[in-house]
């Protein structure tokens, strides 16, 4: 099938690959012409694994990029992709992807010369919102989609496909998903999105479930605010368990073996960070308010999020005054595997060590340059081992695997005092070792 999809992020880039990877003709547009230039370049603006790989093989070939609209009108699918942050109340900005929305319709409009005869299934295009929208956004895109399409609007549906891949885990995630969403009411629509997923869903055994569009954008926000709150629940549960001397993990993993509870996303630490979690879990919060509801599962578990930094840092304080002293903060990325700091946990991290007037250092292996954006005064270290050389304190706050491997780098340190924060770093004889949950 045909397929174009405007925006060329996290999600755009690796659902044009992953379609392209499973035979369709794909063709990638976004207003970024770096962003263009590198997937027709065979490799992805952004880190993530396995993708540049499936850029390389399909650019080209049944993947092209482009700024421009034109492959819109022929294509039987039309994916928006593009980001929805937040306002300043926490509600989503829907300005960027109504753009995106009015410009598809008019390429639409523009290829149909006016005319407005046809009704055969050639002739209705399909646009389905991939970007995460809250129930009452899927009205706002609709208008905007009709609207740029003017005279043939009555010939174009927009159906929703929320999307539930993990950076860092993106492309595998896409490939093999928990399941499939399809928002749409319209019989032929769900036909052309499920003839899409079928090369991809033949090698799963992903279910598919099929709702109208408004359902479909709630089931995602409801995961993400399950996942987001299961964090915050085992945060808290953590924070208790450390009061009491009590390992979290120990016994988060005896508590997951109960498959009511499930075993995954009870680690325990400095919290959740990302492009998503905290911004779908505002979004959700803020229209819930809108609608006169309070959801106060939700506001806690922000609450018991935001609190996590802090505790880190209060830890290093029963140890060491770091006032004028070099302390390292290893991980900048929200998560592993990923170069995006987004909403980190590194970032309130940096900001209270600042605030302590610590001489701040800070490692990534992928991250560096996108967290010298944001703090582009303090120093950052080529090495884990080179980050905390000379430091009076470590504050772990990304898993990488590499921070499990170190071992006589923390000889080199003034004072060895360790806080993990993601339960990566290994207690040891030589260094002063605290977990924030164990
Ligand atoms: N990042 C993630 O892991 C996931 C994100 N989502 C949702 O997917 C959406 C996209 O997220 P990301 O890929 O992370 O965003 P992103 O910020 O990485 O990428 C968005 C892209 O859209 C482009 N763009 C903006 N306006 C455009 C326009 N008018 N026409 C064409 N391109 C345009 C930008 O240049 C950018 O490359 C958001 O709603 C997000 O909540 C959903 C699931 C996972
Ligand atoms: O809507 C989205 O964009 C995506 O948001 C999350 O994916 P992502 O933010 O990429 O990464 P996660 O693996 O979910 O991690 C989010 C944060 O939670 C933290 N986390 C996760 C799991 C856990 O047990 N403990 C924990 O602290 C991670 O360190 C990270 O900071 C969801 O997992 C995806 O299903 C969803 O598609």
């Amino acid at each position: 099938m045909r397929v174009s999809v405007v925006g060329s992020g996290y999600v755009g880039t690796t659902l044009a690959a992953c379609l392209a990877d499973a035979g369709h003709d794909v063709t990638a547009v976004d207003i970024d012409p770096d962003v263009v230039a590198a997937i027709n370049d065979g490799h992805a603006a952004i880190h993530e694994p396995g993708l540049d790989e499936l850029l390389a093989e399909h650019a080209g070939d049944r993947l092209r990029a482009t700024t421009a609209y034109d492959g819109v009108p022929d294509a039987d699918l039309t994916f928006l992709a593009v980001g929805t942050p937040s306002n300043s109340d926490g509600s989503i900005d829907l300005a960027g992807l109504s753009a995106a929305a009015e410009t598809v319709g008019k390429a639409i409009a523009r290829a149909s010369d006016g005319a407005t005869g046809g009704t055969g299934e050639n002739d209705r295009h399909l646009v389905v919102i991939k970007s995460t929208i809250t129930p009452g956004g899927v009205a706002t895109i609709r208008d905007a989609v009709r609207r740029g399409a003017g005279p043939v609007a009555d010939r174009v549906e927009v159906a929703t496909n929320p999307e539930f891949l993990r950076e860092g885990t993106a492309v595998a995630d896409f490939k093999q998903p928990d399941k499939v969403v399809f928002g749409t009411e319209a019989t032929w629509a769900l036909d052309r999105l499920e003839a899409l997923y079928e090369p991809l869903l033949e090698t799963t055994d992903a279910p598919v479930v099929r709702t109208d569009p408004e359902t479909a954008v709630t089931i995602k926000y409801a995961n993400n605010a399950f996942l987001a709150s299961k964090v915050s629940l085992a945060n808290d549960l953590g924070n208790v368990c450390k009061a009491f001397g009590i390992d979290a993990y120990e016994v988060m993993d005896a508590v997951g073996l109960d498959d009511r509870i499930g075993a995954r996303f009870l680690r325990s630490g400095v919290g959740w960070g990302g492009s998503c979690f905290p911004k779908d879990v505002d979004a959700l919060r803020a229209a819930a308010r809108e609608q006169g509801y309070e959801p106060a599962m939700l506001d806690a578990a922000v609450a018991v999020n935001d609190g996590q930094p802090e505790r880190m840092l209060e830890l290093l304080d029963s140890h060491v005054d770091v006032a004028g002293d070099r302390v390292a903060v290893l991980g900048l990325a929200f998560k592993p595997g990923t170069d995006d700091t987004r909403n980190s946990r590194a970032i309130p991290v940096i900001e209270g060590l600042l605030e302590r007037d610590a001489a701040v250092v800070g490692y990534d292996p992928v991250a560096t340059e996108t967290m010298r954006e944001r703090f582009p005064d303090i120093e950052y270290a080529e090495s884990a081992g080179e980050a905390i050389e000379g430091a009076v304190g470590a504050l772990v706050v990304t898993d990488w695997d590499e921070f499990a491997a170190l071992d006589g780098e923390f000889d080199a340190m003034a004072e060895p005092v360790v806080i993990d924060g993601r339960r990566i770093v290994e207690r040891r004889e030589g260094i002063t070792y605290e977990g924030l949950t164990w």
